[in-house]
């Protein structure tokens, strides 16, 4: 049986980059089929770091002390039921809503782990992954720190191999802040197929994005979260800061690869219906992006 300190679920861009940060520690990476990981690959400007690392399938006999899950929002259920009794301590890094939930559901809510991270990575062939961004991860737990023991030797880790993280009491309004800003920019330049600045400079983009934004955060309030910072100001800062880079919906839609619309505007449009808020925005914005996936045959 393998038995490791950490184990990443999902070869992309982001468990590329968290193995990178965690190099130096016991690390295995479980990828989906039995195609050869040889070694993976990350690019960060001029430099290039690569590294083998013991790989498996999700099927093998393993215990993990910390999974890190590093897979598209649709993949984690899955993920969840393969990894049941293999895992102690669980670790999601998605986009959108809806992700800790199923941690805490089973795995229990003491180790559950959630986070929002602000790097920008994206792929630069088979197990190679580009940074476009820097950014940093903010991780924690559902309403406080149940664990500060398995939260700081994380953070300890990711900290020693280079990467920026910081630790907060409750994850749950800092996963609102990134899913509502993703609520603007994401479906909007995947329907405009525009660079993410479009959302700023072009003003009838902006007013839509704004109306996103509004939405959201009417909807966070009613669920008693309070976001921790201003989401309109971050609008403008993060599509200023990535303003050349495509939205990673943009991206998908352009690969040919379903989106995760569910689980941003989605999610929030449904949890805004429950609350009989007004969500129209989000829900066309949903809708336009879902019609758009079937479009494209996208499943
Ligand atoms: N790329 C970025 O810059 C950022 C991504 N995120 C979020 O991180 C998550 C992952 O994104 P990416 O790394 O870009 O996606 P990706 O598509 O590059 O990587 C996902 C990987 O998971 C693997 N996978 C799927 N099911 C699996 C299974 N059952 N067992 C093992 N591996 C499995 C896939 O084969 C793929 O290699 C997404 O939710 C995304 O929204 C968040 C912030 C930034
Ligand atoms: C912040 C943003 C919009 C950067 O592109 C992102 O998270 C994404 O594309 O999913």
């Amino acid at each position: 049986m393998h038995e490791h300190e950490y184990c990443i679920i999902g070869a992309g861009n982001i468990g590329i980059l968290l193995s990178y940060f965690l190099r130096n520690e016991d690390v295995a990476i479980i990828k989906k089929n039995n195609s050869e990981i040889t070694y993976v690959r990350l690019l960060n400007g001029e430099k290039s770091w690569e590294q083998r690392f013991v790989s498996f399938e999700i099927e093998n006999n393993f215990f993990c002390r910390k999974a890190l899950i590093a897979t598209k929002a649709y993949n984690v259920e899955e993920v969840v039921s393969k990894i049941k009794g293999k895992a102690e301590n669980v670790f999601s890094f998605q986009n959108g809503l809806g992700i800790i939930e199923i941690l805490v559901n089973n795995f229990g809510v003491k180790n559950s782990f959630g986070s929002s991270i602000t790097y920008g990575v994206s792929s630069c062939g088979k197990y190679c992954t580009e940074i476009k961004g820097l950014g940093e991860i903010i991780v924690g737990q559902l309403g406080k720190k149940y664990d500060e023991n398995v939260l700081s030797e994380f953070s300890y880790a990711i900290k020693k191999g280079g990467g920026n993280i910081e630790v907060v009491d409750d994850i749950m309004p800092y996963l609102w802040l990134k899913a509502i800003i993703n609520s603007a920019i994401n479906p909007i330049t995947t329907l405009l197929g525009s660079k993410n600045k479009a959302v700023i400079e072009n003003d009838f983009a902006q007013s839509l994005a704004l109306k996103t934004i509004k939405e959201g955060e009417k909807v966070a309030s009613a669920l008693g979260i309070k976001l921790p910072s201003d989401p309109e100001k971050m609008l403008f800062e993060i599509a200023t800061k990535t303003g050349e880079n495509y939205s990673s919906m943009l991206q998908d839609i352009k690969n040919k690869k379903r989106t995760e619309i569910d689980y941003i505007n989605g999610y929030i449009a449904l949890q805004g219906e429950k609350l009989s808020l007004n969500v129209e925005t989000n829900k066309t914005l949903y809708l336009m992006v879902k019609a758009l996936e079937k479009e494209l045959f996208i499943t």
